[in-house]
């Protein structure tokens, strides 16, 4: 097993609350709490594992009793570390807490850096590396949909379905190695044809997972919902009448919106942007000129567009050079607006073909009709998430493609008859990257910077 010093950190948040922890971790963990814990009899060596045991911290130097507490003891192997754990259960309240942090500190702990004690956790095998990530995920989790899917791969469902492809590969690099060495063994020979077999039904089974990843990504980020439109067609009434509150301006002048406006609503448990954006016209106003191109910014930086028409009056040449300017790899929802008024029947005829919604954002009428394209548009459902894994981390998703390419530069490499010796080095790294993601092959620098992001006493 790894063996470190004794770290020592508080492992709740900071602030009034009833409870405080201070986790402590290491093989000197016994020692260190001996030295500050008084028990009416005996002492935390003689307690047996996994017991929760009352008593005070005392300030042995000066007699001075800091709190009463009650103090958990874990023997490694059998702890989250895999090393000796104590727990100290003290009061919350931000100056007891650290006031025992620092007995703890002066008695022969030293204070754990963001992420340590999950990285031991992963450095003595006990979880691996995506598991270890998905601890940070269940932590920052917006939603509970999320934090859900970031349980199953804590549970060890993504890492599963990673190793059962390294097996995969590894099980082709032994029989690609027997027929390199032995070719006179013909039973054992692997055909160009079934090497490709091979590679193809692990590519699918990459596939499956990377296509996990932009539900993912929606789970844990949320959605961004731009609101795009010429000037004065009721964008900023919108995005007052979707979050409930009166944020942005509302006037009858043309322009007046100039900088984004934005506020996040949660929508069946997905936390949805919206932003409200400069309507886009030929302006002559310099600081105007400024929120048009953020709101052009937005178009690309978005997932969902919410295209706003004002349906009592005639499209004209601003609307249609707004529509040459959607981008085609987006979905668009065309918000006929102002249908309290006089309809302008051509310009709701004009969308005949696209995904419409009709609503009036001053009578707050059809707001719910949005919101739910919005879900279905992102492709959600309720219980996404729920019971399945999905890739959401980007770390993952890179590796991932990267093993593809590697796969696919196999296939090549084979149907252009190429030896099968190069065809090993591709499959090699393939695996090299699979095994980046779940950690035996992560360099150290990455390791780093993963558990540096995690959050203090964690
Ligand atoms: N007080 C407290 N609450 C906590 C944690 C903690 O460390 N302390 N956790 C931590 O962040 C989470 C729980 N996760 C944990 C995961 C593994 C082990 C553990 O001791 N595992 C051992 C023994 C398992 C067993 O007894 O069956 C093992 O895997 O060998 C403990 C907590 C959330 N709540
Ligand atoms: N009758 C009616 N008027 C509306 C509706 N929505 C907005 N308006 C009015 O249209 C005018 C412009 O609304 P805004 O929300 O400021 O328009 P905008 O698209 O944000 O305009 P810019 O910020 O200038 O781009 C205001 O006078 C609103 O009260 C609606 O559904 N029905
Ligand atoms: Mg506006």
């Amino acid at each position: 097993m790894f063996k470190e010093d004794t770290i020592a950190a508080i492992a709740t948040p900071s602030g009034y609350g009833g409870i405080s922890i201070i986790r402590i971790s290491g093989s000197e963990a016994f020692e260190v709490c001996d030295r500050v814990f008084k028990m009416k009899k005996g002492s935390i060596f003689d307690v047996p594992k996994n017991t929760i045991n009352y008593g005070h911290i005392v300030n042995k130097d000066t007699n001075e009793i800091i709190d009463e507490v009650l103090v958990s003891k874990m023997c490694e192997p059998h702890s989250f570390t895999a090393e000796d754990v104590i727990e100290i259960n003290c009061h919350g309240g931000m100056s007891v807490t650290k006031d025992v942090l620092t007995l703890v500190l002066k008695n022969g702990a030293r204070l754990a850096e963001a992420g340590e004690f999950t990285k031991r956790a992963f450095l003595n095998g006990r979880i691996d590396l995506v598991q270890a990530e998905a601890i940070s995920d269940i932590i920052t989790a917006k939603t509970s949909n999320f934090a859900k899917s970031a349980m199953s791969s804590l549970k060890g469902d993504l890492s599963s379905k990673i190793d059962e492809i390294k097996a995969d590969i590894t099980n082709m690099l032994a029989r690609l190695e027997v027929t390199i060495q032995y070719p006179e063994y013909d039973e054992e020979d692997l055909t160009n044809n079934e090497i490709v077999e091979l590679i193809n039904s692990m590519k699918y089974k990459l596939n499956k997972i990377i296509s996990t990843f932009e539900k993912g990504e929606i789970l844990k980020d949320g959605i961004k919902v731009a609101i795009i439109g010429k000037p004065n067609v009721g964008k900023s009434q919108l995005l007052n009448a979707l979050i409930n509150e009166n944020k942005a301006i509302v006037t009858e002048e043309a322009g007046t919106t100039r900088d984004i406006v934005d506020e996040v609503v949660n929508i069946k448990g997905v936390p949805v942007k919206f932003i409200d954006t400069a309507g886009i016209r030929n302006a002559d106003s310099k600081v105007e000129k400024i929120g048009i191109d953020k709101s052009i910014e937005m178009l690309e930086e978005s997932n969902i567009i919410l295209f706003c028409i004002d349906t009592s009056r005639a499209l004209d040449t601003e609307d249609m050079d707004i529509i040459k300017m959607l981008p085609d790899n987006k979905e668009v929802l065309v918000v006929l607006n102002k249908m309290d008024l006089n309809t302008n029947v051509d310009t709701v005829k004009a969308f005949d073909n696209y995904k419409t919604v009709e609503i009036s954002a001053l009578k707050k009428e059809g707001i719910e009709k949005i919101e739910n394209k919005i879900y279905e548009l992102a492709g959600l459902s309720e219980d996404d998430g729920v019971g399945n894994t999905l890739v959401s981390n980007i770390r993952h998703k890179n590796l991932l493609i990267g093993a593809r390419d590697d796969f696919d530069n196999a296939i090549k490499m084979i149907n252009e008859g190429l030896e099968v010796d190069l065809v090993e080095i591709d499959i090699n790294a393939a695996l090299y990257k699979l095994g980046g993601i779940t950690g035996e092959t992560t360099s150290e620098d990455i390791i780093d910077e993963i558990f540096k992001n995690f959050c203090l006493g964690k």
